[in-house]
């Protein structure tokens, strides 16, 4: 029988034999130092143990690793120094006060709303996917401004239960502000799967999750002005006909609508829903008219303004973000307890929809010629006729229901909320307002 050196080295010849007897060699000079590799033994011993215990702290810190979201190329979420961010944030500052999780917070509303709740001592924590249906250093530089007063917005997908499930773990939330959306009536023909995404698979899995949660949350959301799609009864009433959208934006919205109903129905969850109508103001959303309109004039660029049958002028009930901002604290301020718990309805909650509008409308060329004033700049206007792309001639809000119930009353007019935002606005972008040019 071969000795096990030779089977471990089946004889080659050759190469192999000078490794052999170089691995003989090995072996004595091993067992010489047989006595000090049993220390080594011992260190290496310690090592690895000092490596397990190191290795299961790090697993311990990454437990919320799970939530791990790649968003634009960021890594975020998890792990202990998240969780306490969570907390601190949702911490309640003043007596009777809320703790309310905000969808979209790094969004237009959203950010405004969670800077008035967290300035009253309310706890509020945001959520926001950061998608680059516009430019998304406004939304990063919101959040930035939403940081620097304490208010904490997670980086991730309504659509991702686990993360939401993980968030209710950590915080017993009063009221979700569900303000995260596929927004813009006209994107909705580019990329109308968006709009399911966010505006009706991402609201369920919201609700799902509200109606879960023991307490349940009471819920206010954004509906649309858009929803009243064709009705041509002015002003808009939450009673009018809302069965003939105009878009799939619209389209989705009204699903909404329909889709908290059947919450608040099986599950007792509190729901109230907004019509904003075309809200305006600083920090707004780039793909608004007021907003590309502002940058195209300043540019030197053309803009389209869109006109409706017979050369009729189109026309909004803009609203300034300050009053829709109200309307939103007073919805949550006013929305009564969500009666169920987890999962299993104990008793009728309310189900409210308010329109929240300006009750003015003014037309686009109007609105073109307020900028004008305030850029000290002519727009180069390129007059079409509305193409059939999902928009609506007029929006015209009827707010009796906010006013009586929220005591919600529009304070800002086009010309002054327009002042504010242009002065946002060239302050943000950089433009130096005195040294504008005069036409
Ligand atoms: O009130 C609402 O429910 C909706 O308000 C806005 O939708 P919209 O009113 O269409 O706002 P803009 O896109 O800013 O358009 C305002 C007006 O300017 C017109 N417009 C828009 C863009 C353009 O290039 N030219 C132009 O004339 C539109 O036809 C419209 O009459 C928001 O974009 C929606 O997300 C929101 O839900």
């Amino acid at each position: 029988m071969p000795p096990l050196e030779d089977e471990l080295f089946p004889s080659t010849p050759g190469k192999i034999k000078i490794e052999r007897a170089h691995n003989l060699s090995m072996n004595r000079a091993l067992q010489r130092c047989f006595t000090s590799t049993s220390t080594m033994f011992l260190w290496a011993l310690f090592l690895i143990a000092l490596m397990v215990s190191y290795m299961s702290i790090q697993s311990f810190v990454d437990s919320g690793s799970r939530y791990l979201h790649h968003t634009n190329s960021r890594v975020h979420g998890g792990g202990i120094v998240w969780e306490k961010q969570i907390r601190s944030s949702a911490q309640i500052r003043r007596h009777n006060g809320i703790t309310v999780l905000v969808t979209g917070a790094a969004g237009f509303v959203g950010t405004h709303v969670s800077l008035a709740l967290k300035k009253r001592g309310d706890g509020v924590v945001g959520i926001d996917n950061f998608n680059d249906y516009y430019d998304p250093s406004l939304k990063k530089a919101r959040c930035a401004l939403l940081d620097s007063h304490n208010v904490f917005v997670v980086d991730g997908d309504i659509n991702d239960r686990r993360l939401l499930a993980k968030l209710f773990d950590l915080v017993a939330f009063t009221h979700v502000m569900h303000l995260a959306a596929q927004a813009g009536v006209r994107y909705a023909m580019e990329n109308p799967h968006s709009y399911v995404h966010s505006n009706v698979a991402g609201l369920v899995t919201l609700l799902e999750q509200c109606k879960s949660a023991d307490p349940q949350p009471a819920i206010v959301w954004a509906s649309s002005s858009s929803v009243y799609g064709l009705n041509d009864k002015t002003p808009f009433s939450e009673s009018d006909r809302t069965d003939r959208p105009a878009s799939l934006y619209a389209a989705t919205k009204k699903a909404g609508e329909a889709i908290t109903h059947t919450y608040n129905h099986i599950y007792g969850l509190s729901i109230t829903g907004l019509r904003f109508f075309t809200v305006y103001g600083p920090w707004g959303r780039p793909d608004m008219a007021y907003f590309s309109f502002t940058r195209n004039i300043l540019q030197g660029k053309p803009i389209t303004v869109y006109r409706g049958k017979n050369r009729v002028d189109l026309a909004r009930d803009f609203t300034y973000i300050d009053d829709i901002v109200k309307g939103c604290v007073a919805s949550l301020d006013t929305s009564g307890k969500s009666t169920g718990s987890g999962g299993k309805k104990k008793g009728g909650a309310p189900y409210r929809i308010f329109n929240l509008g300006n009750t003015s409308p003014v037309t686009v060329p109007t609105l073109v010629s307020i900028l004008e004033k305030n850029l000290k700049k002519k727009a180069k206007k390129n007059v079409v006729e509305m193409p059939g792309n999902g928009d609506v001639p007029f929006t015209h809000a009827n707010i009796s229901s906010a006013r009586r119930e929220l005591g919600y009353k529009p304070m800002t007019d086009l010309p002054t909320g327009l002042r504010k935002f242009v002065k946002w606005y060239l302050s943000y972008y950089g433009y130096d307002h005195h040294s504008l040019p005069v036409n």
